[in-house]
């Protein structure tokens, strides 16, 4: 096969993200190999005739020697990826019920890690979403109506008080779209301290000036109307960089302006967003199907939407009525 034909053949593989005890299963590629000497995830080619999960039974168990029942695969994210002499659509599923012990049956080397400990720079250029999904948490907690100084302090207080903390893992969205600059860095300050103590990781929510003012939070997340206005990534890597989208369009050009990963909704129907036209499941796992990084849904859900969300590909729950408490003014 000449190069120019092998390019515009896409390779569909199917790639196993295998989770044991909070730690991930990764290999070694032989050095001879397309992408040789680099970490990977379990997995191979999908064979003509064969489905996602068939191939991903029959590679991870070529592989590794693990069993894994079909029913126990999720989806995680699909990427299409181009290497200029290869192009892939990596299909990646999730298990946390993998049977037997795992073993390098082709040769190579393989290891149980865990994902914080997971760098970009390990894995082919592919990978790079995969590790924002696998260290990113289930839910996305979103402030919702709240005031400035000390009472504002304590409500957040509260609503922090009543968070999961591990699992499903979360991290606060400081969102309050109305309160002046000063009032949201005082707000920030105090926050910050706050989730320290929880052990829980602050995104900003704004521009990159809010984060510029808050450079010690873990992330930022931009409204559509600020992260429209840019074309390049405004905060370092390593910071969490989330959109809040509402179409295929928007999604694309979070993933092109270097987003870890964006909101998308609503899902359902809103009190906070009565007129707004719901996306309803089917539209949401079609668009989700079409990102190339991490989705959230917004918009009507709660933590026993998880599941759903999960069943249709996406990353999590994101929203404000599940955690936060009715605003007394
Ligand atoms: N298994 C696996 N493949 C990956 C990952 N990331 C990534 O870009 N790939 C690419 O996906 C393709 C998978 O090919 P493979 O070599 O593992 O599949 P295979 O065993 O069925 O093919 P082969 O027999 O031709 O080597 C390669 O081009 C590889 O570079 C990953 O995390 N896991």
């Amino acid at each position: 096969m000449g190069t120019a034909e092998h390019n515009t053949q896409e390779v569909h593989v199917a790639v196993g993200v295998i989770v044991r005890e909070g730690r991930v299963l990764i290999a070694r590629r032989p050095d001879h190999v397309h992408q040789g000497g680099l970490l990977e995830f379990p997995g191979g080619k999908v064979e003509s005739g064969e489905s996602v999960q068939a191939a991903l039974v029959r590679e991870i168990a070529e592989e590794t020697g693990l069993e894994i029942p079909r029913e126990a695969l999720r989806p995680l994210i699909g990427i299409r990826h181009d290497y200029g002499d290869k192009r892939v659509f990596l299909d990646v599923w999730r298990t946390e019920r993998a049977q037997g012990e795992a073993l390098g049956r082709e040769g190579q080397s393989i290891d149980w890690v865990s994902p914080e400990s997971l760098r970009d720079n390990d894995f082919p250029a592919a990978n790079r979403p995969i590790i924002r999904a696998l260290k990113l948490p289930s839910l996305l907690a979103i402030m919702g109506d709240s005031c400035s100084g000390d009472e504002g302090a304590q409500h957040f207080q509260r609503a922090l008080s009543g968070l999961p903390k591990q699992d499903p893992s979360v991290l606060v969205v400081l969102r309050a779209p109305n309160m002046t600059m000063h009032n949201y860095e005082c707000l920030a300050e105090k926050a910050m301290e706050l989730c320290d103590a929880a052990g829980v990781g602050l995104v900003l929510h704004g521009s990159a000036e809010v984060f510029d003012g808050n450079p010690d939070a873990v992330g930022l997340h931009m409204p559509w109307r600020e992260a429209e206005k840019l074309k390049a990534r405004p905060v370092p890597d390593g910071v969490w960089l989330g959109v809040s989208c509402h179409d295929a369009d928007e999604i694309e050009h979070a993933a092109a302006i270097g987003a870890d990963y964006v909101t998308l909704g609503p899902v359902k129907p809103t009190a906070t967003h009565p007129g707004t036209p719901s996306l309803g499941w089917a539209k949401f796992h079609d668009l989700v199907a079409r990102s190339t990084i991490p989705v959230f849904g917004l918009g009507g859900l709660d933590v026993a939407d998880l599941d759903a969300v999960w069943q249709a590909g996406g990353q999590g729950v994101a929203g404000i009525r599940y955690w936060w408490p009715e605003f007394a003014a």
